[in-house]
């Protein structure tokens, strides 16, 4: 037998115990949902009998392992408490666990009456059924086991005896030893879609069949816990009929003395490229899924973007695309101010950083810094290409990470993306230059530097002052920063695309990318207005203007907005409005892979379009799937479901049906509402849901916000569908006065839904206020209540579905198209890459083969010789090195273009892969000396080793032969043979 399961699932845990405990021999296998092996399971853990046949319920799995327990008088409560763990346990866990430390109030009184349950059940009887054992407390067991002691609870100590008493069973330590403790969390519950918590039951029927009407019986649950305050205050709400006029936004939006003014700014992506759904979701949509949260509470709202287009992300893509870096700005500025159009992101104003406000206001804060001798002049080390005739800074170079324990290949000359440290150029090792791929020289120049150390008490002050509201990751970076001390760091460059260095003698200069981009925001808002120093610079003692700033990105963007530019600004010392909320993300991935443009890999923002998902549908799905707290991944399964489940079976289907009715039944008039007892639970429920959305968005956690809102729909369903308006509504008079109630309270229902869905799905929000006929919505952070929005005479709209499904088949195309592997690339235009088949097929006959190659390698020389970045150029590179042994297979001998190879090497290793390509690129001088030099270190080798010298003196320049060896296979793709050490690898014979 096998059991499939993610890593630390306790369900997981739970089959296996019980595997250990019926003496059964099973292999415990680790997949993810992803996994192709899975076919189309939806969920983990599986069983997999010898025979073949899989059990998908976790509960008849445990039965099917201890089928000895049917016999037992106990079965009957066995049965109970197993699917007491599953359907009621196990959600209020994985939702209390999730959530965690986010303390939302709604789950611990469930949780609490449950851990009761078991405690009372425990002080009668040392096991849950009785005297014995059975999987019924294996199941109710795992399921507590991440957190063993339960932190908190209360008067357990039956409890906690029973807990101790089944981790000492040899048959659970034995599983333990598969499946550790501490790996177990309800994290992986969520990764295994069985429950994303409470409030998050997956809608799936398969899932349903096997664990049994999840949502009634949790409902029933939760409703027990509802208090009699909460009853009292739902009453209250809903007797206040809503009156309250939607205001038009002011053209010109600006701070107010008292009030909240919240200033909200996404990461300046690089205007270099097309976004792909990670930069989405990580800047632009989450900044404004959170400013339009931000207007319905009805705070002043400024939301500031634009592109960030300085530096040598421009200036790379210029040379490659063969155009000047101002019309590449022109061209991917309108790139990307259509993408975010098109995907509903409502900027206030969407600028760029290649305008006179933005030189005049960096020249000018930086003249501050200088003036008030926070600039320190040095001479510095730089990298300069001979061959391009080009000081290599930033994305020009790259090389090896020089952070210990990196060794990030392809690591950037500002920054490493294998472990996101700052890389200062000239540190990286073996670097080579973007353009020729040739070693650069060292040249000293004068440069200006920040001095951090100088502002860093100052800084350091700030930064304990308002890191509280900050994202987890965004305090752990900076402090990170902090912890190894604060350096001075260089601020200008030797590069022509930037903003001019004022100071004599440094016209040549520009300064550095990252100065000038967080500077962006200011003359961004600079040009949306001419009042725009009430944001920045609002002088709170005299106006009583306070500002809160909310800055949107990923984490590698942290430190410079956490430390560099506050620094800037702390250091001017102009009043200037500091971020008081760092907002940052992990990475979005796809399909667990990372987004590559180079390699067509993943949804570029012009290829969601093209799919025909409408726009609000892919903010919904990146909203749910943000990466918050750990990298999340983009998986067009997970859309299809949330689309299908969450969207159109939930909440379309709700909102549908409450208006449909009221049209059918009720001649599109919400009737009049007699609310008895349990429609003010509800009300109190659905008010516990709208504290937490409010609480959660307050901090923009947005899978929270989303989860919220969903369990409001959840209960309405549940409501409609226990209350069955269109029976009722045929019966008596009570019974059609009922359904009356009960439609008008979904219709009011829908409405909320309507302003809770906004910030996430702003167009379908709007489709469905116009359903409902009235003007928009706003949220009172203050008092989140539910008042009565559509009173009894209230005339609604033309009633209209609001989501489709996706089919399996359109999601196979999907699949296909945006492949998830890697593809080729066509550069082309601002076209996101053309999606093509990953692997060619093999020639069959020697003159195909040759021609092949021959095609491969043209094609190879060009991409290098266009200046293209290693990941673009490697794929290729490795397509070559198959044609070639498929040639070499086919019995030619090797041509001059393929590289010869050391025994035991192996041609995938980057250092040897690019062979013909980068020998025809590669500067034949540097070759040269090179091999002169790998010659006279072989020399010294030799006759070191022949004189019979220790180990200890002849291996450092065994290594230092090597290295050279590296650098000229770098170089020219070459690899020559290792030096001999005296014993042969490999061959044993
Ligand atoms: N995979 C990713 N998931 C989430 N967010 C991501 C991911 N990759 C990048 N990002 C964030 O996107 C924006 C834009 O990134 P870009 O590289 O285009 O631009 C910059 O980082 C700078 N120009 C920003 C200057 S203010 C960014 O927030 C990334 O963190």
């Amino acid at each position: 037998m096998i059991i499939y399961t993610n890593t630390g699932n306790p369900f997981g845990l739970k089959l296996l115990i019980c595997a250990n405990l019926a003496k059964r021999a099973v292999q415990v296998k680790h997949v993810t949902l992803n996994d192709p092996s899975l076919d189309d399971w939806k969920h983990l853990p599986v069983l997999e009998l010898d025979s073949g046949k899989k059990l998908f319920s976790t509960d008849v799995a445990v039965k099917y392992l201890l089928s000895d327990e049917d016999t037992s008088s106990t079965v009957v409560q066995r049965d109970e408490w197993l699917e007491w763990s599953t359907k009621r346990l196990a959600p209020a866990l994985t939702h209390n666990m999730a959530v965690g430390s986010r303390s939302d109030p709604n789950t611990k009184p469930i949780l609490n009456t449950l851990v009761k349950m078991l405690e009372d059940c425990l002080s009668k009887s040392p096991f849950l059924t009785g005297d014995k054992l059975t999987s019924a407390d294996v199941a109710v067991w795992s399921l507590i086991a991440p957190d063993g002691t339960l932190k908190g609870a209360v008067n357990i100590d039956n409890l906690l005896r029973w807990y101790r008493q089944i981790s000492t069973l040899p048959e659970v330590q034995a599983a333990l030893g598969v499946l550790p403790l501490k790996e177990l969390s309800f994290a992986s519950l969520q990764h295994s879609n069985r429950f994303g918590g409470l409030h998050h039951i997956v809608l799936n029927p398969e899932i349903a069949d096997f664990e049994g009407e999840l949502l009634a019986d949790t409902a029933a649950n939760i409703a027990e816990t509802v208090q009699p305050e909460e009853i009292e205050a739902a009453r209250v709400a809903f007797a206040d009929v809503d009156n309250r006029a939607i205001r038009d936004e002011p053209r010109i939006v600006l701070p107010k003395a008292g009030q909240k003014n919240n200033l909200v700014t996404s990461a300046l992506p690089y205007v270099n490229n097309v976004p792909h759904l990670g930069n989405i979701v990580g800047c632009v949509l989450s900044a404004d899924i959170f400013a339009r949260y931000s207007r319905l509470c009805g705070y002043n709202t400024l939301y500031i973007g634009g592109t960030d287009e300085y530096g040598t992300a421009t200036e790379t893509k210029a040379l490659a695309e063969n155009m000047t870096p101002r019309q590449i700005c022109d061209k991917y500025f309108d790139i990307h101010n259509s993408i975010y159009r098109w995907f509903g992101i409502g900027f206030d104003y969407f600028g760029r950083t290649t305008t006179t406000e933005q030189t005049r206001i960096v020249q000018e804060l930086f003249g501050e810094l200088y003036a008030k001798g926070y600039i320190e002049t040095r001479a510095v080390e730089q990298l300069l290409c001979t061959k391009c005739d080009r000081y290599l800074a930033d994305r020009f170079v790259e090389g090896t990470c020089p952070h210990p324990g990196c060794g990030y290949e392809d690591a950037r000359g500002d920054q490493c993306d294998g472990c996101g440290k700052l890389v200062n150029a000239i540190e990286l090792l073996r670097p080579r230059c973007k353009v020729c791929n040739s070693s650069p020289i060292m040249r000293e120049s004068n440069q200006f530097f920040l001095d951090l150390p100088k502002i860093e008490p100052e800084l350091r002050a700030w930064i304990d002052r308002s890191e509280p509201g900050w994202t987890h990751n965004a305090r752990v970076i900076t402090r990170s920063w902090l912890k190894e001390g604060l350096k001075s760091r260089c601020i200008t460059r030797d590069l022509k695309w930037g903003i001019p260095v004022p100071v004599e003698g440094y016209e040549k200069k520009v300064f550095y990318v990252w100065f000038d981009a967080p500077i962006g925001y200011i003359s961004i808002t600079s040009r949306y207005c001419k009042e725009w120093k009430q944001w920045w610079q609002p002088d709170t003692a005299n106006t009583g203007v306070k500002v809160d700033l909310y800055q949107f990105m990923a984490k590698d963007n942290v430190p410079f907005h956490s430390v560099m530019f506050p620094a800037s600004l702390l250091a001017a010392n102009q009043g200037h409005t500091l971020v008081s909320h760092i907002m940052a993300t992990e990475y979005l991935n796809y399909e667990d892979g990372k987004f590559s443009k180079s390699r067509g890999i993943g949804v570029f923002g012009n290829d969601a379009q093209d799919t025909g998902i409408p726009a609000d549908v892919w903010r919904f799905y990146l909203g749910a799937s943000r990466p918050e707290g750990q990298d999340s991944s983009f998986s067009w399964n997970d859309l299809q479901a949330r689309n299908n489940n969450e969207l159109l079976k939930n909440l379309g289907n709700f909102v549908n049906r409450a208006l449909v009715f009221c049209e059918k039944f009720f001649d599109s008039t919400i009737p009049p509402m007699t609310l008895i007892e349990e429609d003010y639970t509800l009300l109190a429920l659905a008010n516990r849901e709208l504290k937490g959305y409010v609480h959660q968005m307050e901090k923009a956690r947005m899978r929270d916000g989303i989860r919220h809102m969903l369990q409001i729909s959840r209960y309405g369903n549940q409501f409609m569908q226990n209350e069955e308006p269109w029976v009722k509504v045929k019966g008596t008079d009570e019974q059609k006065a009922r359904a009356g109630t009960v439609i008008g309270l979904c219709c009011n229902f829908a409405c909320l839904l309507a302003t809770l869905i906004f910030p996430f799905m702003p167009t379908t929000a709007r489709n469905l206020y116009s359903q409902l006929n009235v003007r928009g919505g706003y949220i009172n952070a203050d008092k989140p209540l539910l008042r009565t929005v559509l009173p009894s005479g209230h005339r609604i709209g033309k009633p209209a579905v609001l989501f489709s499904k996706i089919e399996d088949s359109r999601l196979e195309e999907l699949k296909q198209k945006y492949g998830g592997q890697q593809q080729q690339q066509q550069q082309s235009g601002g076209e996101a890459p053309k999606k093509t088949a990953p692997t060619k097929s093999a020639p069959n006959s020697l003159k195909e083969a040759q021609k092949a190659v021959d095609e491969q390698a043209a094609k190879v020389r060009k991409i290098k010789s266009s200046g293209a970045d290693r990941s673009v150029w490697q794929p290729e590179v490795n397509i070559l090195l198959e044609l070639k042994k498929q040639l070499q297979a086919l019995g030619l001998p090797r041509t001059s273009e393929s590289a010869p190879q050391a025994p035991g090497e192996s041609q995938q290793q980057p250092s040897a892969a690019p062979a013909t390509s980068a020998a025809a690129t590669a500067d034949p001088q540097a070759v040269k000396t090179l091999e002169d030099d790998i010659a006279k270190q072989g020399e010294k080798v030799r006759q070191l080793k022949a004189s019979k010298s220790d180990k200890s003196v002849w291996q450092p320049e065994v290594s230092i032969l090597l290295s050279l060896k590296e650098k000229l296979a770098s170089l020219t793709g070459v690899v020559t043979p290792a030096p001999s050490s005296g014993k042969k690898k490999g061959n044993k014979k």
